[in-house]
């Protein structure tokens, strides 16, 4: 852990977290729409995590949606990933409040800290001050999916669950959605990047939550590649369950 300007590694994460995501609420008081908005937000975000990062951790390697990628973050102790701007899509549909700033922070192999900010609904969720997840009221399984692009796997294995799908957008969100207790686990494949849930997934492993891709195996991040195509993300005691019924479907995503 490093403490430096702007506090230790975890307390920055957030601090960053929210900077972007005021920035974002200003890109989105003006008039721009569509893919002018996305690209507004994008760009905007990702200035303001570059120049924080660059003031406060100099020395430090980034992974970002938004920058070029560079060799130095492979052998970099110290590395942030970063998602300025996760779920654009609802982020350029007005008032939707799906959408997130993700940045995490990952540390001689795996992910130290992180915190991810939903900027239109005023909150911030950190590994600083880790969510607690409530009791779970009876009901089926809630699957928290994609609203744009549910990968068909998923309803496969939510019909042979019992499950409710709950669309939504952004994959921090959706991972906020299972430590609020609004669903019970999110399940992805088919395409993803490390920055789409790096950030999440350290806050929900805070929060106590199972993470894993989907066949059970460790999420690894700072891999040369940063394609992370599949991830579970649930309340521990649906791990097993969910994990049995998504090996009995090969997803068509992933095949
Ligand atoms: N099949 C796929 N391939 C690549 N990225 C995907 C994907 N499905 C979802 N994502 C990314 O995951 C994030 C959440 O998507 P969704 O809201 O559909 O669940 C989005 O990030 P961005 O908004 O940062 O691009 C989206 O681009
Ligand atoms: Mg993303």
């Amino acid at each position: 852990m490093t403490m430096g300007p702007g506090g230790d590694d975890a307390r920055l994460s957030r601090t960053l977290a929210h900077a972007a995501g005021l920035a974002l609420l200003d890109v989105r008081t003006g008039h721009a729409e569509g893919k002018e908005l996305k690209d507004k937000g994008d760009a905007r975000a990702q200035a303001v995590l570059s120049s924080l990062l660059d003031y406060h951790r100099p020395g430090d390697a980034v992974l970002s949606e938004e920058a070029a990628d560079s060799a130095a973050r492979l052998t970099a102790g110290r590395v942030w990933i970063i998602d300025p701007l996760d779920g654009t899509r609802e982020f350029s549909e007005r008032p939707r409040t799906d959408w997130a700033v993700h940045v995490a922070f990952w540390e001689a192999g795996e992910l130290a800290e992180g915190a991810i900010a939903l900027p239109a609904r005023d909150v911030t969720y950190g590994t600083d001050d880790p969510p607690v997840v409530p009791a779970r009221a009876e009901g089926p399984i809630r699957l928290a999916v994609s609203r744009s692009r549910p990968p068909a796997f998923v309803t496969q294995v939510a019909e042979e669950l019992g499950a409710e799908l709950v669309p939504m957008g952004s994959a921090g969100v959706k991972c906020a959605s299972v430590w609020l207790g609004e669903a019970d686990a999110y399940l992805h494949a088919g395409g993803q990047f490390e920055w789409d849930s790096a950030a999440p997934v350290a806050v929900a492993r805070a929060a106590g939550l199972h993470t894993s891709r989907i066949d059970g195996s460790p999420l690894v991040y700072n891999r040369p590649d940063p394609k992370l195509p599949d991830l579970l993300v649930c309340r521990t005691e649906f791990a097993d369950t969910i994990l049995a019924a998504v090996a009995r479907h090969t997803p068509a995503e992933v095949s």
